[in-house]
């Protein structure tokens, strides 16, 4: 009914929508494989402050064992995935994203990558098996930190900085690197009635020096173009995709935004 529909959208009003675009096919693709890496990253920061990483080394068995926890948490009732929040920063968290009032269509679960964290906060995550969420999650943590720092170590290469630089920052055991699982519900009767989709994670750029993103293989991660134009990045679930924080500005346009909103989407 209309009216109950008003109120639904009354209710989740701070929640902004954006319109279908047409997928941008310029995205930098790199192959960690080949030796030129480093001069093609470098410039893919300088253009994009945004690239894609191909033969990265992380296998398909602990992505799939990581989403396939992610998706069993994401799938309790609410009341048991409240269990695991509220997020203080780390824990659960729905609709509200980060200290500043920001919130979006998202649920979502941050962690810090530190194993005593990890561990407590695994009983009360997947409480029923703690052990193989917490398993999953600290091997693909350690696979993906591995391929980062491979990313770095080409990066201050291509920039003429000592290997290490930038990677040490990451191994560093007092490190604030975090990790995040992010869960974008569909919401069919307000896209229906909007004609738009709600958005998940805010525009917004990342305080890190760099952001390791994957998702399923669903659209709606959008980035901003040097001439303020907003893009949508075509979903690709077998790469990873690499976003300049502001910590590592590279002269590169380095906003990011995503808006993603279908079913059983899972993104971290
Ligand atoms: C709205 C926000 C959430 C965030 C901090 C921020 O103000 C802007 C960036 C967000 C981000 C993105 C990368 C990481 O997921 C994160 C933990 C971070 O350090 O910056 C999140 C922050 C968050 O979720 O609290
Ligand atoms: O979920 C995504 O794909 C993007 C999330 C994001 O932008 C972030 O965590 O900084």
């Amino acid at each position: 009914m209309v009216v109950q529909s008003q109120l639904v959208f009354d209710h989740f009003a701070p929640i902004k929508s954006c319109k279908h675009t047409a997928l941008f096919t310029g995205i930098p693709v790199i192959d960690l494989s080949d030796p030129e890496a480093k001069t093609h990253i470098v410039k893919a920061c300088e253009d994009f402050g945004f690239f894609k990483v191909v033969n990265h080394g992380v296998s398909d068995d602990l992505i799939g064992a990581l989403e396939a926890q992610a998706l069993k948490f994401f799938h309790l009732p609410q009341s048991e995935k409240e269990k695991a929040g509220p997020a203080d920063p780390f824990g659960y968290g729905s609709k509200r994203i980060g200290p500043n009032g920001d919130v979006g269509w998202i649920e979502y679960l941050l962690l810090n990558t530190n194993h005593e964290l990890i561990s407590e906060k695994s009983l009360f995550i997947l409480r029923e098996n703690p052990e193989i969420f917490r398993c999953a999650v600290e091997e693909y943590i350690l696979a993906v930190k591995k391929m980062a720092c491979e990313v770095l170590e080409a990066m201050a290469e291509g920039l003429g900085i000592e290997k290490h630089d930038l990677s040490r920052l990451l191994k560093d055991e007092r490190s604030d690197c975090c990790f995040r699982l992010n869960h974008y519900p569909p919401c069919p009767e307000l896209e229906a009635l909007s004609g738009r989709n709600l958005i998940g994670f805010g525009e917004h750029t990342d305080p890190q020096i760099i952001s390791v993103l994957r998702s399923n293989n669903t659209t709606g991660l959008h980035i901003c173009l040097r001439d303020g134009s907003w893009v949508p990045v075509p979903p690709d679930q077998r790469s990873f995709f690499i976003n300049v924080g502001d910590s590592l500005q590279l002269g590169g346009y380095t906003r990011q935004c995503a808006s993603k909103d279908q079913t059983g989407r899972c993104a971290q």
